[in-house]
């Protein structure tokens, strides 16, 4: 599992801080080229390679300049190639509960493959040697599966779901080689196994070299081009000091850009600082000069680096309890039986955890067959949290597939009144029943309509959710090649699809329903053409809706104007998600409140009325509440005993199993106690 923003908490921010946001290896000095070469290049168990410490690696991973990728700095081209990596599945290690045993067969789930095929949560072909392949194709829209207007047929190809990693990945403990007598570690023995943890450091430092000796390391190395003359030789350390210098470069632009009066060079605008600065992010990160600017043009120049430098590194992993099957306390304890670390995700959720370490692969446990738990990046949470359905509605989700906010909402409706959970395509439908069956949804009818054809399939719902497809800029961390695949055209065909899309959503409500009349627009992108010029057209066309409050408790407001665009004031009210700011995917949530029926002769796509946005005489509010999802589980908050003991039980497990001394965990915190006696 990686590290950083990984283990880092989800939610309210932190004032944004340089040392926050830039990895310290990168300031390290440059080791020695010989050094390096004579490192071993171990795998990671995801697959990925370690990533040596305190050095510029030349390699292409996790968003630095990508394969086949060429930069130029001060004349010299280089270009990367990626590093080829080995990963290793871990054995689960315990039984299933009994009681889960008998859940298990119940479901008959007992063909732990054959069941994970149904689960789109799980992506990868194989899972700690659990076949979970099968679901693949879920995480791209086929193109002729994806039904849109005749114009922009071929749109879903850019669809991007902001859970599609976690479903591709399973999660793996750093240290799966430790055998049994290791897991079964007490302080008596801890320095008889520090010796044999040397001693193995020593043989596996050996082995490195000798490996390194039979590989041929120039298919891992950078290739440097200077003048057209390839040089192999010295690659590493140029491409290292290179891309050192690009770095220092950026971060110096930006502190000019910063206090623009007092630092300028002279006789140089501020314009061409800009221009150097978006070629430098463009050359270190690997984006498109045109996404680059997009994406630069969002924050001030400080904060962009911010953001850039959030895309490299992944957001927690997190998983959500399914309600209607068990509380997040009792999933708590069953996975740390299991040797997972854990801790609630933040206390705006009482549904959510995340995962630090785990000893099993975590889309192939018992609790996971069972459906007790979804993988769900936590933004993913927000928009279902926003749309607050309740009890006994009637709620249609547009673009449901693969069904993580469909099985939330049933959860929260208790699985009362009705659902219909529409989906384009026709495979990722398929993937959107397997998880409702999983979870134990029981009000919810699946159908695979072009969204567009809503609400002439059928309307009058109390609610609508729109999490639309969109670009996937809010993702970048979990697909890099965002950066260099999205042109243009995208930013024309995505837009003008999300729109339709709106308002068929919105045609799609029922403005009398007695508990709601709410519509939720939300993607996982962050540029302003999928958010803000979307709501924006929609209370252009559509004068019978207006924006009311998320009730999200966090979240930075929309705009209500960018680059010389003036949206409607009402745009505060929607709630922008970065992943630099709260450690989440990048993500968009706006709600509107339906007040009139639509026009007759304007219900359907394409048929906007030009009308005048309704003025906001008073604020609106849903006085519906978001249900409290977990009513016995008050495990959300860090202050009770119970609860502290328990997630300390679970780290110091995790330190027994790496070899390390489990009191270490007292001393900080005595510390810390004394600091607040003092006080
Ligand atoms: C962001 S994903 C939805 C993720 C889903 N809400 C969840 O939480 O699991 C967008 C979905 O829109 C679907 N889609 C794309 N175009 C569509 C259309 N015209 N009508 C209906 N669904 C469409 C895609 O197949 C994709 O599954």
């Amino acid at each position: 599992m990686g590290v950083g923003n990984r283990f880092k908490r989800q939610g309210l921010p932190d004032p944004l801080d340089e040392s926050k946001v830039t990895r310290k290896r990168k300031n390290l000095p440059i080791e020695p080229v010989q050094e390096q070469s004579k490192k071993r290049r171990t795998s990671q168990p995801n697959g990925k390679p370690k990533k040596p410490n305190g050095k510029v690696v030349a390699s292409a991973t996790n968003g630095r300049p990508i394969k086949g990728q060429k930069i130029s700095i001060s004349g010299t081209k280089v270009e990367f190639k990626q590093q080829k990596s080995k990963g290793k599945p871990l054995k689960a290690k315990r039984a299933p509960s009994p009681d889960l045993e008998d859940e298990l067969d119940e479901l008959d789930v007992s063909d732990a493959s054959g069941d994970a095929i149904d689960d789109p949560d799980v992506m990868g072909e194989e899972l700690n040697g659990v076949a979970v392949g099968g679901l693949d194709a879920l995480g791209t829209d086929s193109e002729d599966e994806l039904v849109n207007d005749d114009e922009y047929p071929e749109s879903g190809s850019d669809v991007v779901d902001s859970d599609e990693e976690h479903r591709r990945t399973g999660m793996w403990s750093e240290d799966e080689d430790e055998s049994d007598a290791e897991e079964k570690l007490t302080a008596a023995n801890i320095e008889g196994l520090s010796r044999q943890l040397d001693i193995e450091q020593e043989e596996e430092a050996e082995d490195a070299e000798a490996e390194l000796i039979q590989t041929n390391i120039v298919g891992e190395r950078a290739k440097v081009i200077v003048d057209g003359e390839e040089i192999d030789e010295a690659a590493p350390a140029n491409l290292a000091v290179d891309l050192q210098l690009l770095r220092n470069r950026i971060t110096e632009t930006i502190r000019v850009l910063d206090d623009f009066s007092t630092l300028a060079e002279e006789g140089r605008s501020r314009a061409e600082h800009t221009t150097q600065l978006l070629k430098d992010i463009c050359a270190y990160y690997g984006y498109s000069a045109f996404l680059a600017e997009k994406l630069f043009n969002l924050f001030p120049p400080r904060e962009a680096f911010a953001f850039f430098e959030a895309n490299e590194t992944p957001r927690p992993l997190v998983i959500r309890t399914n309600t209607l099957r068990t509380h997040r306390r009792e999933l708590a304890q069953s996975l740390i039986n299991r040797g997972v670390t854990l801790e609630p995700v933040g206390k705006w959720s009482k549904v959510g955890l995340q995962i630090f370490e785990s000893q099993v692969p975590l889309g192939a446990t018992p609790e996971y067959l069972a459906g007790h738990y979804i993988l769900q990046a936590a933004s993913s949470f927000l928009p279902v949290m926003a749309l607050a359905p309740q009890e006994h509605e009637r709620i249609l989700d547009m673009t449901a597939a693969p069904g993580g906010k469909t099985t939330h909402i049933a959860a929260l409706m208790r699985n009362t009144g009705c659902i219909f959970a529409n989906d384009a395509n026709k495979t990722r439908a398929k993937g959107l029943i397997g998880n409702i069956h999983r979870m134990g949804v029981k009000n919810t009818v699946v159908c695979n309509y072009s969204a567009l054809e809503f609400p002439k399939v059928v309307g009058g719902f109390d609610r609508v959710l729109l999490d639309a497809p969109c670009s996937g800029t809010g993702v970048i961390a979990k697909d890099q090649s965002v950066k260099t695949n999205k042109t243009e055209k995208d930013f024309l065909k995505l837009p003008h699809l999300q729109k339709q899309l709106l308002l068929a959503a919105i045609d799609s409500v029922d403005h009398a329903s007695k508990t709601g009349g709410y519509i939720v627009y939300s993607t996982c992108s962050v540029t302003v053409e999928e958010n803000e010029q979307v709501v924006n057209y929609a209370l252009t066309k559509r004068p019978n809706v207006r924006l009311v409050s998320t009730g999200l408790v966090f979240g930075v407001e929309g705009f209500t104007r960018h680059m010389g665009k003036i949206f409607h004031p009402s745009l505060n009210h929607t709630r922008r998600y970065y992943p630099h700011s709260y450690n989440v995917d990048g993500f968009f949530v706006a709600k509107f409140k339906k007040f009139a029926a639509t026009k007759a002769g304007l219900v359907g796509v394409g048929n906007g009325s030009v009308g005048k946005v309704v003025k906001e005489e008073e604020e609106f509010v849903d006085r519906a509440p978001v249900v409290d999802e977990d009513v016995e589980d008050d495990f959300g908050g860090f202050d009770e005993d119970e609860d502290r003991e328990f997630i300390e039980r679970a780290k110091r497990a995790s330190l027994r199993r790496k070899g390390k001394d489990p009191k270490s965990l007292d001393r900080p915190r005595k510390t810390f106690v004394a600091a607040q006696a003092k006080e």
